[in-house]
């Protein structure tokens, strides 16, 4: 009906149209090379080989890493088709949405642009046993679930075959979320933190009884489904979005930087660095995830054969290790993905290059990767005729199958509460299999999901590491941590223990809407004292993407929509009147609220750390990564699947049985994601069983 617009049209003329609009966005794609040649040239970009310095836009772009798995053409051609995407939708004076439901012209458009593109195949291997390291898909990939232009307008799935857009919005294509429903720019990112979620620096308050374990976890899930890359200057440069003229400025649309308002109590300057993510060169519309999607210990594995390659030891089914239990440095020697204080230490090399971001992080990993190198030693020992490959495919699936069930039984439950597991269909039966598995569900990450939801943990953050050894209890500044492996080298390579142990008797930061400053204020501090806002990158990221607002997704779960900023019916329904307060004095109407502030400042679940709206877009996820994933632990496939003995002793394993192994610790509460209490007691590390790997012996 919409097309009726474009029905005096000929053939030849919107042929005329659409290529001019092709031509002019391969004139602008040059022209932006152009440039970005000229500024890394110049050094206004900052190199990444050129730069001796931690600066933190270093720290930045070792966290943002491009995988070698994204060729430079992919990434080329991604932003291409979505230059010429903008293109299309300016050419004819609406949206890709509009256009979209267009057949004339959706046929010329792929007739012109179709050869370009990887179309989304998912391919199955149903002969084989084990589940593929790229996810046994071609690539998985962000979906872009949202119309995200404006606030307030429906959202919905985009699933329009043809490589033609990333992001919709009401007038372009790739354009940011940028304006009120009034018309008017949004607050600005750094504004909305700044009255948002200003934690006083003098007592963050504890979460209940809950340890750091449930937040160092969560980083690990992420990390595990989540990697997307931001757009990179020439020769793998740093973008510059600040201290740079107008004229250029708008000459580059990877930037969108984040206005800092005057007064601000922590940063001089009024621009902070933002550069935007990178479309995928698909034709689903979508984000490149460099992450698989599926929870499958990819952080521990890595994402590719050339990955794999460095990580296994190709010996008895072993991943490499050090004799100390570390990862090994890479081949080549690296000493720029992590700040070195000495010249024993080195950059470890594991299956996500984000290993290093936090002492917490790395000690998880590592107690992973010792537990891989425990299954297959003993895996090997009962079975002397399988070879490396069976060994470190069976031990693979072993490690899996623990750290899905963990993550279901035991950690989820604590972050969306009970309510939402069973209303999901997420629970985790003691025994048995759950034959769940649905090929209709797609198991990719939903955008929204990725840029808020799933970064609720970053309000559970401490300003301290603890590390706690067996004569003292010392804490490090969080902010003096950034990619730094010291602690984990420390004491002969036992200080991942010391830092594990630690996260298990150290509280969890409250699960309200305020963040700390180590990471607020303070994130990726360098020697000169400039750093970043992780939250203002949050709210940024999720405009960046295009994710509509908070009241958009409240609709999208069945939850009331707010009309008003009160806390009464009809408004803000699920916020403490002082939180509605914050959001009424940043925002001029509720559906301009941007999603993580929203979602955040919720109060939370009956037994849960996020609210209503974050634990059912969580929820919805990890249902989709549970019924999605052919390999997940509880299927009973007979090829793929464990045997019902097997599957049972899976389900017995548990957090404290892996840190009393890999800690090399005697006694540890019954559940280390809460802390030691008379109904969570120091117990001697006996009574946690082990799997039974007996049942592997054929
Ligand atoms: C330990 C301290 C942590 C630091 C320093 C940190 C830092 C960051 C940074 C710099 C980003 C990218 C921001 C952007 O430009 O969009 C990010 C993204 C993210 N963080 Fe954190 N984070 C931490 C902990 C956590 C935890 C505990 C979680 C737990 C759920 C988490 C979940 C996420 C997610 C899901 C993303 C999006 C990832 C992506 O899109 O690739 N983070 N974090
Ligand atoms: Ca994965």
């Amino acid at each position: 009906s919409s097309c009726k617009q474009w029905e005096k049209y000929t053939d030849e003329q919107l042929h005329k149209i659409i290529s001019t609009a092709v031509q002019n966005a391969e004139v602008s794609h040059r022209s932006i090379q152009t440039l970005n040649e000229y500024l890394s040239n110049i050094e206004l970009d900052e190199s990444p080989t050129k730069s001796s310095q931690w600066t933190y836009h270093r720290h930045y772009a070792v966290f943002k890493r491009l995988n070698h798995a994204a060729s430079s053409s992919d990434i080329e051609t991604g932003i291409f088709i979505d230059l010429a995407s903008t293109e299309l939708a300016r050419s004819f004076d609406a949206s890709i949405k509009q256009l979209a439901v267009c057949p004339r012209i959706v046929e010329i458009w792929l007739k012109l642009i179709r050869f370009r593109c990887k179309p989304r195949k998912v391919i199955c291997f149903p002969g084989e046993r084990y589940r593929r390291l790229t996810g046994g898909m071609q690539q998985s990939k962000i979906s872009t679930l949202g119309d995200g232009g404006q606030s307030g307008e429906e959202v919905f799935t985009s699933r329009i075959p043809g490589c033609d857009v990333l992001f919709f919005s009401s007038k372009g294509v790739s354009i940011p979320r940028q304006l009120s429903v009034n018309g008017h720019p949004l607050p600005s990112a750094r504004m909305v933190s700044n009255i948002v979620h200003r934690q006083d620096p003098c007592c963050p308050l504890r979460e209940r009884d809950l340890s750091l374990y449930v937040m160092q976890w969560g980083q690990m899930v992420d990390h595990d489904i989540v990697d997307t890359a931001g757009l990179k200057g020439a020769g793998d440069s740093s973008i510059m979005c600040c201290n740079i003229s107008r004229k250029i400025l708008e000459k580059r649309p990877e930037c969108f930087p984040i206005y800092i308002p005057k007064g601000d109590l922590h940063f001089e300057n009024d621009c902070m660095n933002f550069v935007r993510n990178l479309p995928a060169k698909d034709d689903w519309c979508r984000l490149v995830n460099q992450a698989t999607s599926f929870l499958d210990a990819s952080f521990l594995y890595g994402q590719s054969h050339e990955d794999s390659k460095s990580i296994r030891a190709f010996k008895r089914g072993m991943l490499r290790m050090t004799p100390s239990g570390l990862f090994p440095p890479p081949g080549s020697s690296d000493t720029r993905s992590c700040r070195l204080e000495s010249q024993e230490h080195y950059c470890m090399k594991s299956g996500d290059f984000r290993i290093h971001v936090m002492p917490g992080l790395t000690s998880i990993q590592v107690m992973f990767l010792r537990e891989h190198n425990r299954i297959a030693f003993i895996l090997g020992k009962l079975n002397p005729l399988w070879n490396d490959e069976d060994i470190y495919s069976e031990a693979r699936k072993i490690v899996i199958g623990q750290l899905q069930h963990i993550t279901y039984a035991h950690w989820l439950p604590y972050i969306v509460g009970p309510d939402r597991i069973l209303q999901y269909g997420l629970k985790v039966s003691q025994q048995g299999y759950a034959n769940v598995y649905d090929d209709e569900i797609d198991p990719t990450i939903a955008n929204e999901f990725a840029v808020a939801p799933f970064r609720f943990a970053h309000t559970l953050l401490q300003d301290t590491v603890p590390y706690l050894t067996e004569k003292a209890a010392l804490t490090f500044r969080s902010e003096d941590m950034f990619n730094k492996p010291t602690l984990a080298f420390s004491n002969g390579g036992k200080g991942v223990s010391y830092v594990g142990f630690g996260l298990s008797q150290a509280p969890l930061s409250k699960a309200d809407e305020k963040v700390v400053t180590a990471v607020r204020d303070n994130l990726f501090k360098d020697m000169d004292g400039r750093s970043l806002d992780l939250v203002s990158l949050n709210i940024q990221r999720s405009r960046d993407h295009g994710v509509p607002g908070y009241n958009s997704w409240r609709k999208f779960c069945g939850l009331p929509y707010a009309f008003h900023f009160g806390t009464g019916p009809g408004g803000l329904v699920h916020h403490r009147p002082k939180n509605a307060r914050k959001l009424q004095l940043v925002y001029g109407h509720p559906d301009d609220i941007d999603l993580f502030p929203g979602g955040l400042s919720e109060t939370p679940m009956p037994g849960g750390v996020v609210g209503p709206l974050f634990s059912c877009i969580i929820a919805q996820q990890f249902s989709d990564l549970k019924r999605g994933d052919r390999f997940y632990y509880e299927n009973g496939f007979k090829v793929t699947g464990f045997t019902p003995a097997q599957l049972d002793s899976i389900k017995t394993a548990s957090l404290p049985r892996l840190m009393c192994t890999h800690f090399h610790l005697n006694r540890l509460q019954v559940d280390p994601f809460r802390l030691p209490s008379d109904d969570n007691q120091l117990v001697d590390c006996s009574i946690f069983p082990e799997i039974n790997l007996e049942l592997w012996r054929v």
